[in-house]
């Protein structure tokens, strides 16, 4: 028998349907005691008031002033947790370059507990407090390190889906950075499944272990072959790289003479809890396998500008209703904030739509009809992100998972501007979407628990 324990009273907007939204301008959104929304009413209800006045004699209700919009928490489909420090420089630098120049040597110091844990703690607060309720976070090869990420994780209440990073490919990994073997590294990745299960406050599964080959140049054969078969065997979520840039692409056709998605997909890790960051160069039949698997793609559009060397096929694959989010992808991109990816997911497509050289007539410049619109990001960052995640989060409905957040539109320095007389719900929203930064996020739950109070 569930109880309700605390009900939100105000406006709030969802994007039940991708590309549209929808905008309640006084509801009441109920949450059980397990986290979980047990109703949302309006005026119109027949126990609206009777709820209402419930709630507010057991001091249970939270009511939003005008400023206030309550909106579904965000989800981050990719993010180097052990990047942080990094995040803001050293992206001069072409994929290959950038990893074994600025990003292994720092990867390679979460080695130490200690280091891990000046890093991590502050690394999803950040998150948390830039509404990100739900991370896909790629730790480093080290075991104790990534399970220390999942314990903070568990100790601030984010909802969190934790990788133990493989990579034994001694061509491509420095000696200073790579497993001891990939036996070990099997068995370590098996063990760090296990222990995240497990975890003391981890019985209602808020965090769960992601099985992350880092990428098809830094695995052997035998390391995907092992991983493909833990996936088989605990049908726990998968993350990786895919057809990222053209190194990465060429690399996967020289050795295998296939696709990464072909390869992942012979090796057993493209299921329907499969993460696939980027996904830039994909083929017809890489969108019919990732179509048929219901795998998902991250889309993280500012690391795209830096490494990609081509811009993503966003409008096809939401036309072709493949399962997608945003992902930051800190630190190959800056910015801990997926409302900021929302709004570089939109100047991303309009980029490819237009094109870029001013030597080319407008009308072979671009490639026409390849926006989408702040309403298909957003969707991607809440919808889009929680069918990837395999999690009931996203949008304010009966069932859902209570993950949610207040933005105060009216806090001093914000950057949002809103003019009741001139903007409709829709300008509210995309000002929100475009402009929204920390200071306006004013409380964040996750699973119905209050993880961020200002
Ligand atoms: O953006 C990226 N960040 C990384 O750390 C990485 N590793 C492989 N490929 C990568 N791409």
């Amino acid at each position: 028998m569930t109880e309700i324990k605390f009900g939100v009273l105000g406006q709030y907007f969802h994007c039940p349907v991708k590309g549209d939204f929808e905008y309640a301008s006084n509801a009441l959104v109920l949450v059980d005691d397990k986290g979980v929304i047990a109703s949302v009413l309006t005026e119109k209800d027949a126990d609206f008031q009777t709820q209402l006045s419930q709630l507010s004699a057991n001091k249970q209700l939270i009511e939003l002033s005008s400023s206030q919009y309550l909106m579904p928490g965000m989800v981050d489909l990719h993010v180097h947790a052990p990047q942080f420090p990094q995040a803001g420089k050293g992206l001069d630098l072409p994929l290959y370059d950038w990893l074994q120049d600025y990003t292994f040597p720092l990867e390679a110091k979460f080695e130490d507990l200690n280091f891990a844990k000046k890093i991590y703690p502050e690394l999803v607060q950040s998150l948390l407090a830039n509404g990100t309720t739900s991370a896909v976070y790629f730790a480093t090869i080290h075991k104790h390190t990534s399970v220390e990420l999942a314990r903070e994780c568990l100790k601030q209440g984010q909802r969190g889906f934790i990788g133990k990073v493989n990579m034994d490919e001694a061509s491509q990994c420095p000696p200073f950075y790579i497993e001891p073997s990939t036996r070990d590294a099997l068995i370590d990745t098996e063990d760090f499944i296990q222990q995240v299960l497990q975890l003391e406050g981890n019985e209602h599964q808020l965090v769960s272990p992601v099985v992350t080959p880092r990428f098809v140049p830094s695995c052997t054969s035998e390391m995907l072959q092992g991983l493909g078969e833990l996936v088989q065997k605990y049908h726990c979520h998968v993350q990786t790289h895919c057809s990222e840039s053209d190194w990465a692409r060429d690399y996967s056709q020289e050795k295998y003479g296939k696709t990464d998605v072909e390869i992942y997909s012979d090796f057993g890790l493209m299921t329907s809890k499969t993460i696939l960051a980027h996904s830039i160069f994909l083929t017809p039949n890489d969108h019919a396998v990732i179509k048929a698997t219901g795998a998902s793609i991250a889309h993280c559009p500012l690391s795209n500008m830096y490494f990609a060397n081509a811009a993503m096929q966003t409008r096809e694959i939401l036309d072709n209703e493949l399962k997608c989010g945003l992902g930051s992808d800190l630190a190959g991109a800056p910015i801990p904030s997926i409302f900021h990816t929302c709004l570089d997911a939109v100047n991303h497509s309009r980029v490819r739509e237009d094109g870029t050289s001013t030597y080319l007539p407008a009308d072979s410049r671009g490639e026409s009809g390849s926006r989408i619109s702040f309403l298909e990001s957003y969707w991607m960052a809440t919808v889009g992100g929680g069918q990837a995640i395999d999690a009931r989060v996203g949008l304010f409905q009966p069932g859902f998972e209570f993950d949610a957040l207040i933005v105060d539109t009216a806090v001093a320095d914000s950057n949002i501007f809103i003019l009741d007389e001139m903007d409709s719900a829709k300008d509210k929203l995309e000002k929100i979407i475009t402009l929204n930064s920390r200071q306006n996020i004013r409380k964040v739950w996750v699973k119905g628990q209050l993880v961020i109070e200002k």
